[in-house]
């Protein structure tokens, strides 16, 4: 049997996890960024090790993030209680409606929204990371940039830690193939008015392999 499936959107994020990790167990993926080719390609993977007689055991989602100012600052790390696509729904004039407030029949949705983290493998990473932020992540498919779009996601998930573009995607190939999922993250930039002077990409993937020891 491998060991753990940790998937990341950039090769940068992969090879800053590679450079913590000593156990060969660990299979560090890039895929791509946003949840659908995320989704797509645990998917895939999941598959392939399961043919070849050598499934995963459980799928860990990481990489950098953007952090709500507040909850966690930029550089620090996250765990995520639960990976929540947050702007799956609809617009109305009221508001955002979650996909889950649609009246849609519970088989049609999944995990629906939210997918909460397996409560064995967050304890087992928050004993190794005990300075880790702990809260729901957000997947969007769009950055959040502008400071009305932060206070209104903001208001809508005052938990949330972090936004993040592949949790999501990841949790649901896992859910999907009855795996444990996990979300580890650093943070590279504060959410917020687009400024890509804010970004602190080094610390965020140093921060990355300082966490890496944790997935062994
Ligand atoms: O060009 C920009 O303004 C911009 C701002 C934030 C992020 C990006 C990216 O292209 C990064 C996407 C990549 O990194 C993760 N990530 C990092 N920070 C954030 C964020 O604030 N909101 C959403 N995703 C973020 C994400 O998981 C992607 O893999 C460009």
């Amino acid at each position: 049997m491998s060991g753990l499936l940790v998937v990341t959107a950039v090769p940068a994020e992969a090879d800053a996890i590679r450079a913590g990790l000593a156990d060969p167990t660990v299979t560090v993926t890039p895929v791509g960024v946003g949840p659908a080719v995320a989704a797509a390609a645990t998917a895939r993977a999941l598959a392939l090790a399961e043919v070849a007689g050598q499934p995963y055991r459980a799928v860990i989602s990481a990489g950098v993030a953007g952090g709500f100012a507040g909850r966690v600052p930029v550089g620090g790390t996250v765990l995520g209680t639960a990976s929540i696509a947050a702007d799956l729904g609809a617009e109305a004039p009221e508001g955002f409606i979650p996909i889950d407030a649609l009246g849609m029949p519970p088989a049609l949705l999944g995990g629906g929204s939210t997918i909460v983290a397996d409560p064995e493998l967050l304890a087992a990473l928050r004993a190794a990371l005990p300075d880790a932020v702990i809260g729901p992540v957000l997947t969007v498919n769009t950055v959040t940039g502008t400071a009305v779009s932060t206070e209104l996601l903001s208001k809508r998930h005052p938990d949330a830690v972090a936004e993040a573009m592949e949790g999501y995607g990841v949790a649901v190939a896992a859910a999907q193939a009855g795996l444990p999922f996990a979300e580890l993250r650093a943070i590279s930039n504060p959410i917020g008015p687009r400024d890509r002077n804010s970004w602190r990409m080094r610390e965020a993937l140093a921060a990355l392999t300082e966490a890496a020891p944790a997935l062994t």
